[in-house]
């Protein structure tokens, strides 16, 4: 993606509370300053309940920030309304989830498509075959017609992936998507996290508990209690 800017993410002193009950806010994210290139293949790491989780559906716009400030692609988004934060979310960025949300009623080209669909109506040719190239990329060509039901957990995270990447999308975060995975099938769908970022050139940051998979990222970034404790470049392995 060469029109994508340098820096894809920005945050600045952003900070998150919950209502847990009026007037209880918990604060769960301190104040947190990062940035996130374009070439960066970052893993988020961090003991449980230290929000993640949070962050992430921060970043994807799913949720708003308390306080501070998220730029993505060089756009501030806490001025926008729901309708400019849904249609910058659905240009520029991809969201793989633990358990996938795929559409078992659906073929699995067709869970690829929804994201087009949901924006652009029903898929012309162009777009059935950008998503047959998607499901090749990721391995699955031969399974186009077939619903993700009867798939294994790891080719349904293959599609998964594939309808991430439907909207060519400037940053792909995805959220302990390996989680629910063997050991093995775990590290064949990490590897294919990377050679997605390499192909697509699309920024990627991913929350795993795996420390054998974050160490293979290029960049690590540690949470602890809603900071950020260290951020360091992995040596390559
Ligand atoms: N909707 C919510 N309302 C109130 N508190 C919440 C809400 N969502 C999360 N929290 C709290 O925010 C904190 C961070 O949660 P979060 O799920 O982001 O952590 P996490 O690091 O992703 O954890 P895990 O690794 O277990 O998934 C926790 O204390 C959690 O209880």
């Amino acid at each position: 993606m060469s029109d994508t800017p340098e820096e894809v993410l920005r945050l600045d002193g952003l900070r998150k509370s919950y209502n847990v009950g009026q007037p209880n806010e918990v604060e769960v994210l301190h104040g947190l300053d990062l940035t996130i290139g374009r070439n960066d293949f970052a893993a988020l790491i961090g003991p449980s309940g230290s929000g993640k989780s949070t962050l992430l559906n921060v970043i994807g716009l799913l949720d708003r920030p308390t306080r501070g400030e998220l730029y993505l692609l060089g756009q501030a988004t806490s001025g926008m309304d729901d309708s400019g934060r849904t249609a910058l979310r659905g240009s520029s960025i991809g969201f793989v989830f633990q358990f996938h949300h795929l559409i078992n009623a659906f073929t699995a080209i067709d869970n690829v498509l929804m994201p087009l669909m949901l924006t652009h109506g029903k898929p012309d040719q162009q777009a059935r075959e950008k998503a047959l190239e998607l499901l090749a990329a990721v391995g699955l060509e031969k399974y186009a017609n077939t619903k993700p039901n009867q798939l294994s957990g790891g080719q349904q995270q293959r599609i998964a992936i594939a309808r991430a990447l439907i909207t060519e999308p400037a940053l792909l975060l995805a959220d302990e998507p390996t989680g629910n995975l063997d050991t093995q099938t775990a590290a064949e769908v990490f590897e294919l996290f990377r050679k997605v970022h390499r192909d697509r050139g699309c920024a990627v940051l991913l929350v795993t508990h795996d420390p054998r998979l974050s160490a293979t990222c290029d960049r690590t970034i540690n949470l602890v209690d809603g900071r950020i404790v260290s951020d360091t470049v992995n040596e390559p392995g």
